[in-house]
């Protein structure tokens, strides 16, 4: 199964989190999975936060970031019976409230997740967890809104 951010056009694939065309980003790849989205992510010691052994909030921030504009791409194209082949939808954040639970963990797999809330035309409400094993480690509320296309000159 393709990661929903492979399915990006080329032009908007150079996103540092997520972006398959970034060279030099972290490359979260996102998938549907039956209602929910989820994706992986190991972070290396580097995105130490000042505890040791504890993930740096900016990249809590940044995990739920991307899955949860990809999680409102895949949810804004089941709804409209359309599927991924034929182009995603483009959402940003228009807004993220994070609360961070419990420590997340270096160099431990983290699995996110994301379920859809709501969708109002272009708008979409997608609630975000990240769990380390078992541990809830943080939880988020996304607002991600579609982009609506240039106007023709
Ligand atoms: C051209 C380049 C394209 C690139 C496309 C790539 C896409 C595919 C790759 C994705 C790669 C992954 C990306 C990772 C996730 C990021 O990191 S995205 C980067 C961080 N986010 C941003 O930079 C977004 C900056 N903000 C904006 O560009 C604009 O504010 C937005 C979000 C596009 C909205 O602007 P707009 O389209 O003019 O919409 P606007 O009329 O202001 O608002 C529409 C509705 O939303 C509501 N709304 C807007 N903002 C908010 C808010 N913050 N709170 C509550 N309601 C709000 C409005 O009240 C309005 O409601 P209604 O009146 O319709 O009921």
């Amino acid at each position: 199964m393709k990661a929903i951010q492979d399915l990006y056009a080329a032009e908007y694939a150079h996103c540092f989190g997520c972006g398959p065309r970034n060279a030099g980003g972290h490359h979260l790849k996102s998938y549907v999975d039956g209602d929910r989205t989820i994706a992986h992510f190991t972070a290396e010691a580097c995105y130490s936060g000042g505890v040791p052994n504890q993930l740096y909030g900016g990249m809590i921030a940044s995990l739920l970031d991307c899955h949860g504009t990809a999680s409102a791409a895949a949810f804004l194209n089941q709804q409209r019976g359309r599927t991924p082949e034929l182009g995603l939808p483009r959402c940003v954040t228009a807004s993220l409230r994070i609360d961070f639970k419990r420590p997340a963990p270096l160099e431990t797999q983290l699995t996110i997740t994301g379920a859809l809330q709501s969708i109002d035309r272009r708008k979409v409400w997608v609630a975000l967890h990240l769990h380390a094993g078992e541990q809830l480690c943080a939880t988020g509320e996304m607002l991600a809104i579609e982009l609506q296309e240039p106007a023709q000159s």
